[in-house]
């Protein structure tokens, strides 16, 4: 008999929540619960920060419930987020600890690859060049904060899941010389979970916090597309050192890439420059030149804004290839042209002193 969603709420109604009283269903701490037709399931518990401790007794029990139902796999992934701000105090106050960016301590700089729109290229991008700095010898991690559509894994040819030897402290994965941890190792690969606003402010400070990302040189953070509720805390939570935006040529495009340089620059964040991807497509049999989706576009308006061009980056096949082969063209053909596009980049941020 397949495991069905009420019988798993129904167990976790016998674990009880030691603050309100009741239990962790009623008290509304389980969150975007799945279970998948191989009965494993998945779920947020949203505490807040101040009672984390108090919540991990609880959540090994709701786990125990649940595997005692024979789920064949459980996953609980505990968020902490602040609880709604009270009404205004409108005496004087002290001020009280820091709250703008902070630093994490061992990562020297954060670096956001971001873009207007979805599939330009994003994440392709952010592996090779993760990869491009590593083989500098750089010390690089790869934060893949593309909750909507993670896809470091499958580019840097990672599987598995992360393991948390105390419960606390996340292991990253590490290939081709990349420390990397995405919200994708967290849920299956063709699992859509619906984040809400302080579930993935949650998850996203969970994962530059907790992971143990080591010393570094540099962390990339691949973002999800647009102007959302990852980008709004990355920049607000954590001293973001630049972000780098990529944009195809097309204006629509461009027309979001406009907006994710404005909201950068109401953010405080350098804008260290933008990238035109698939700027022109080359053939892979006859080496033919062609603009499929224009070409100049992310230069012009990277002058207009009075950002650098960093790269122009071709359409290429190999490209693609190698990505979704799981060894980034930087890797698996180093001494290509497409490969030499990315190295450029990567060897333009380490002189400028951004990586
Ligand atoms: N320069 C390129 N040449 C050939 N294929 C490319 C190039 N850049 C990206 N691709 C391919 O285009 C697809 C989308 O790329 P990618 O996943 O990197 O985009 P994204 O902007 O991160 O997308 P998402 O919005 O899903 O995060 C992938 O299949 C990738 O291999």
């Amino acid at each position: 008999m397949s495991l069905t969603r009420d019988a798993v709420l129904a167990a976790l109604k016998t674990v009880s929540d030691p603050i309100s009283d009741s239990d962790i269903v009623a008290a509304g701490l389980v969150k975007a619960l799945t279970v998948d037709d191989k009965g494993a399931v998945r779920f947020v518990m949203e505490v807040s920060p101040s009672q984390v401790k108090t919540y991990e007794a609880v959540k090994d029990a709701a786990e125990k419930a649940v595997q005692d139902l024979g789920a064949s796999a459980v996953q609980v992934l505990m968020t902490a987020h602040s609880t709604p701000a009270a009404p205004p105090d409108l005496k004087p106050q002290r001020s009280s600890e820091p709250s703008g960016p902070q630093k994490i301590p061992g990562i020297d700089r954060i670096l956001a690859i971001a873009s207007g729109k979805g599939g330009v290229g994003k994440s392709t991008l952010s592996a090779n060049i993760a990869c491009a700095l590593a083989a500098e010898g750089r010390r690089v991690g790869l934060l893949d904060a593309d909750v909507y559509g993670p896809s470091q894994p499958r580019m840097l040819g990672v599987s598995g899941r992360p393991a948390s030897p105390d419960g606390k402290i996340i292991l990253p994965m590490r290939n081709y010389g990349v420390t990397m941890m995405s919200i994708g190792l967290m849920q299956n690969e063709d699992q859509a979970v619906v984040w809400r606003g302080p579930m993935l402010m949650g998850a996203l400070q969970q994962m530059m916090n907790q992971v143990q990302w080591g010393a570094l040189d540099v962390l990339i953070v691949d973002l999800p597309p647009g102007t959302g509720d990852v980008q709004m805390t990355l920049t607000q939570k954590f001293q973001v050192d630049g972000a780098i935006v990529v944009s195809t040529p097309q204006d629509v495009a461009l027309l979001d890439a406009r907006k994710g340089i404005d909201m950068f620059n109401q953010l405080g964040t350098p804008i260290l420059g933008m990238i035109e991807n698939m700027s022109t497509h080359i053939c892979s049999n006859c080496g033919h030149e062609e603009h499929v989706f224009g070409h100049g576009g992310v230069a012009r308006e990277a002058e207009k804004i009075g950002v650098p061009l960093l790269a122009e980056i071709p359409l290429h096949l190999d490209i693609r290839l190698a990505a979704d082969g799981g060894a980034p063209i930087v890797v698996s053909k180093p001494d290509s042209p497409q490969a030499t596009a990315f190295r450029d980049v990567a060897k333009r941020l380490i002189a400028d002193g951004k990586a």
